[in-house]
């Protein structure tokens, strides 16, 4: 199937692993899972990540969910992830295509308030003008959290919403823009000992 549906799919994905600095890492896995309402995305779990995919926006939605629900115990969590959307490279199998567009989570999540510092880099493929596409959702995502320049990424820090909701705008925004494939990692982390704690939301 490798390549055969790549001019018409609409499916987006991300696989992602979260690392929790405990001994509980494992209730704090499958708890964050199951807390999450995942009945609108295709999710398949195993030892070494969480692959979720479906339409843009629920697998946005459940992502998110799983690490905020993570996040809230406390523990110093990492998240690693890669999004895709687009081809070559993508089949279609493994997804679940909800027919509609409301994200399951969204309301659940949105009052836990959750410092978090990021990395992200965006990978518009497949086009010639990438760094413009690149610098333009590097300054889009300024209206969502504070943003620095890093090698090789970008870094956030702020609410961890406004940095899952910024991502999505990005993404969201380099698809429409028409990157014909599309991938984004994103490294983030919540609760480290390592943050100074003079963030006004922490
Ligand atoms: C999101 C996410 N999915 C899967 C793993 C891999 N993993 C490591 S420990 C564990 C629990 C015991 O099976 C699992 C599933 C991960 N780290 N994060």
């Amino acid at each position: 199937m490798t390549g055969e549906s790549c001019a018409k799919s609409n499916i987006a994905g991300v696989s992602f692993s979260i690392h929790p600095m405990s001994d509980n890492f494992i209730e704090i896995i499958k708890g964050a899972i199951n807390e999450s309402d995942i009945s609108k995305v295709h999710v398949k779990t195993d030892d070494v990540t969480t692959t979720i995919r479906g339409k843009l926006v629920h697998v946005f939605d459940a992502a998110k969910a799983i690490f905020i629900h993570a996040a809230k115990t406390g523990v110093h969590v990492a998240f690693q992830a890669t999004y895709s959307l687009g081809c070559p490279g993508d089949s279609t199998g493994d997804v679940y295509m909800a027919e509609d567009d409301s994200p399951l989570n969204a309301e659940q999540v949105k009052d836990i308030k959750q410092y978090a510092a990021a990395k992200f880099s965006l990978y518009p493929l497949g086009g010639g003008n990438y760094m413009d596409i690149i610098y333009e959702q590097i300054e889009a995502m300024k209206k969502h959290v504070a943003v620095s320049p890093a090698h090789y990424s970008t870094r956030l820090e702020g609410d961890v919403i406004g940095i899952f909701n910024g991502l999505e705008q990005v993404f969201k925004a380099t698809v429409e823009g028409g990157s014909s494939h599309t991938v984004m990692t994103v490294s983030i982390s919540a609760n480290s000992p390592s943050h100074k704690g003079d963030d006004p939301i922490e």
